[in-house]
């Protein structure tokens, strides 16, 4: 099924409250589903990302049900409940499920074999495959699937951090199941970090303990996850969206964020702030990647040269984002530079729009096209609209609430 968007020009206005953080909602389900004992969390949305999280823990033995936005889950209390056989992994688009289930997979249940749709397949795995090499664990990525194979042990793991921190999270969820001393060692700066702090935060909710030490990350196992109720956060990178729509002339109310969250995308507060100033600015994205599109969109539309810095992870995404952001972009009018780990922006009054544009199948693109049609003269249509049920199911209904002024055509 594929929906067209065509969006008239026009301000957005009224109050919202942005779904609860993917990547927290993750972790707790990840969390409570290795866990002894039955959890309960509260604002639980079922994006496709959390859906595929929840059907791989199920492929693992635990239990959920949803009730009013409140999950339950039946932790598996550490060993999986198999028939003998590798489990099947269905990992949607998401990125985050298959990185952190790979390492958990092999300490639970011994390996698996994972799947994936879109670009998540071509998406890097080479941080975990050079570590697996090491540690002689199989694996083979072949037809769009990988398995892999093998026991993991405790020990030293030595990885970079510029890759993606996905990895890490991956291992630090997995090596407190295995019994012995561990350390996961960063070989180059981490970018991303403060996912890495949600981590550590959301383990340490469950009853696992992990060190911080000069080099990365020190812990023993084997620990118990041990189950417990909690909530996820409104998600600041969705709201990150409506403070564009607010940067290019609209009065929305965010509602229901966190103002001391761990979640790094909270940067969109003082980055909005300097670009709502008129004048040039560089902006450091390497901590906070999933704001590229909106920042994007506000850097569009404004007075000044806006340039976004230590970019090179976003082509590694569910797209190539600075090849989609500057073609998206672009042909709404936008005068915008991709550089290799950069975006240069010529800031415009307004966008020319009037054209159709391909959302290429990431749902950052398609928010940042419909925060961008704000701005324009001449309405936008969006191809492939539908792909915002990654993370955020309910966008084009908030979009429209907030008086967008838009018509949603479904196909095929
Ligand atoms: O751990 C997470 O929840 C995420 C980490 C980030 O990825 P990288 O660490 O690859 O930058 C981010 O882009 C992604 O949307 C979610
Ligand atoms: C990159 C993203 O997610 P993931 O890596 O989990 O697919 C995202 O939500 O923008």
């Amino acid at each position: 099924m594929s929906t067209t968007v065509v969006i008239r020009p026009g301000k957005l206005a009224g109050a919202v409250t942005p779904p609860p953080s993917k990547s927290q909602a993750h972790r707790l389900i990840i969390a409570a589903a290795l866990a002894r004992g039955e959890s309960r969390l509260e604002n639980v949305d079922l994006s496709q990302d959390i859906r595929a999280t929840l059907s791989c823990m199920e492929a693992l033995g635990a239990r959920w049900s949803l009730k009013d936005r409140t999950l339950t889950v039946g932790g598996l209390g550490g060993a999986a409940q198999l028939a003998g056989r590798l489990p099947r992994f269905d990992c949607g688009e998401s990125g985050s499920t298959l990185r952190f289930l790979i390492p958990i997979a092999l300490a639970a249940a011994g390996g698996g074999v994972f799947t994936g749709h879109g670009r998540l397949m071509q998406r890097p795995q080479k941080p975990y495959f050079d570590l697996f090499h090491r540690k002689g664990i199989f694996w083979e990525q072949r037809d769009g699937g990988l398995t892999v194979k093998g026991r993991l042990t405790p020990g030293e793991y030595a990885l970079p951090g510029d890759v993606s921190s996905q990895f890490i999270t991956g291992l630090l969820y997995a090596l407190p199941l295995v019994e012995g001393e561990s350390a996961v060692t960063l070989t180059t700066p981490l970018e991303s970090r403060d996912y890495v702090s949600m981590t550590l935060q959301a383990l340490d909710q469950f009853g696992v303990s992990v060190q911080e030490t000069a080099s990365g990350y020190r812990l023993s196992g084997p620990q118990a996850y041990v189950g417990t109720d909690g909530a996820v956060e409104t998600d600041w990178s969705q709201a990150a969206f409506w403070y564009g729509a607010n940067l290019l002339g609209g009065q929305v109310e965010i509602l229901n964020l966190n103002r001391s969250s761990a979640q790094g995308d909270m940067r969109v507060v003082p980055y909005s702030r300097q670009l709502a100033r008129p004048g040039d600015v560089a902006l450091d994205v390497s901590q906070c990647p999933d704001l590229v599109p909106p920042l994007a969109a506000m850097a569009a539309v404004r007075t000044g040269e806006c340039r976004l810095v230590n970019a090179a992870r976003l082509r590694l995404k569910e797209s190539d984002r600075l090849a989609t952001v500057t073609q998206t972009l672009r042909t709404l009018g936008a005068a915008v530079e991709e550089g290799a780990d950069s975006l240069t922006f010529h800031g415009l009054p307004a966008l020319e729009g009037g054209a159709a544009v391909d959302c290429c199948n990431d749902h950052r693109i398609a928010m940042m096209a419909a925060v961008a049609a704000c701005a324009c003269r001449r309405p936008v249509t969006l191809l492939g609209a539908e792909c915002v049920n990654k993370s955020y199911p309910g966008f084009w209904e908030d979009y429209r609430q907030l008086g967008g002024d838009l018509d949603v055509l479904i196909s095929g």
